[in-house]
């Protein structure tokens, strides 16, 4: 599979027409129309590695979900340009369809009054998967998500979780290389989310497929992502790892331990401060913009030292991310 995804300084703006209130003003806005361009995407350039799970994130009409139909092929960019498994998806976007998985949280792709076993039978004929292969994979699927329970249900009448669950694996039946996820977990319950991020990590881990996820749940963003990319207002402010991103903006961890000998004589280590030694306790802090993350601090300390206890204290993504976007409006504000 090679599902690389390349985006190079893309936009998109939408024109749209002010109402203006009252009978008078709805007469005003038809006679002259005032027109006001929103930039919901601009200028963004990032990539995705094949077999890469990428978080995009940013607050609400950051401009994540335009990012997503433009890969889709659902909207066309103002500007620049996007390849997605080598298609340009808004020139062909039957080819596209055919390398892409997408699952919207929100709404459902599946036939409302069909049972779900037949909605899947129609996509199997839709991408001419074979049957055999079409068979295999949904005992996969059912295995990792549980669905032979519900799928002789119609989709009108599954819980939010199974009607995601099913849409999961109904976007995945024809074998992309590529799955686009927005918001797939919203206002499920805290063991569907389990199971469903058990599913993407299996299909990114074993099968290999690139995943772009949108997402406001940091817990999500922690057990999936190793990288995210950040948009505010459009644009992109930044692109790491979350150890990067939790180096530059959160670099507020302790490392608390209790030493096996209360006599050891304890110091700093490369890039960590001991912060606070009383008898047997120790804490170590981050030292300077070159300090390592909190689980390499970790990792350093019960090397150096023997412990028979530790505990950790880290900034959670929620402020790391929050710091982030601070950042980013300060500079913004001073450009
Ligand atoms: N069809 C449209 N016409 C006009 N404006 C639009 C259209 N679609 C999106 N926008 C605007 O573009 C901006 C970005 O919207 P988008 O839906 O991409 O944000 P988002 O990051 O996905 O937000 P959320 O987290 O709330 O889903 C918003 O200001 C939104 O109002």
């Amino acid at each position: 599979m090679n599902g690389n995804i390349e985006v190079r300084g893309l936009s998109r703006t939408f024109h749209t027409t002010i109402r203006r209130p009252g009978f008078a003003g709805a007469l005003r806005s038809l006679v002259n129309p005032e027109r006001v361009a929103e930039h919901a995407v601009c200028d963004v350039t990032f990539s995705v590695a094949p077999g890469e799970l990428l978080a995009l994130l940013g607050p609400n009409g950051a401009g994540k979900s335009t990012t997503i139909k433009m890969l889709t092929g659902i909207l066309t960019p103002t500007e620049g340009e996007a390849r997605v498994a080598g298609v340009v998806p808004y020139e062909e976007r039957e080819r596209n369809a055919r390398n892409i998985g997408t699952v919207f949280g929100q709404r459902t792709q599946l036939w409302w009054d069909l049972p779900v076993r037949e909605s899947f039978a129609i996509l199997r004929d839709i991408y001419e998967v074979p049957r055999a292969e079409h068979a295999a994979r949904l005992r996969e699927f059912d295995d990792l998500l549980d669905l032979s329970s519900f799928w002789d249900t119609r989709v009108r009448h599954l819980s939010l979780g199974q009607r995601v669950r099913s849409d999961l694996a109904a976007a995945l039946l024809h074998d992309p290389p590529v799955v686009f996820l927005d918001e797939p977990t919203i206002g499920m319950d805290v063991v569907v989310k389990e199971q469903v991020r058990e599913f993407l990590r299996h299909q990114v881990e074993e099968r290999g497929r690139t995943v772009l996820l949108t997402t406001h749940d940091m817990t999500e963003v922690e057990r999936l992502a190793e990288r995210v990319v950040l948009i505010n207002h459009g644009r992109l402010v930044l692109d790491g790892t979350l150890d990067e991103i939790r180096r530059e903006f959160g670099s507020t961890w302790q490392v608390r331990v209790t030493l096996a000998d209360p006599h050891t004589e304890v110091g700093p280590l490369p890039g960590i401060a001991l912060l606070r030694r009383d008898g047997p306790q120790a804490v170590f802090g981050p030292d300077g913009p070159d300090a390592p993350t909190v689980h390499q601090a970790l990792k350093q300390v019960i090397e150096r030292y023997e412990v028979t206890d530790l505990a950790l204290d880290e900034a959670d993504l929620e402020d790391v991310m929050r710091a982030a976007y601070v950042h980013a409006e300060t500079v913004a504000e001073g450009a």
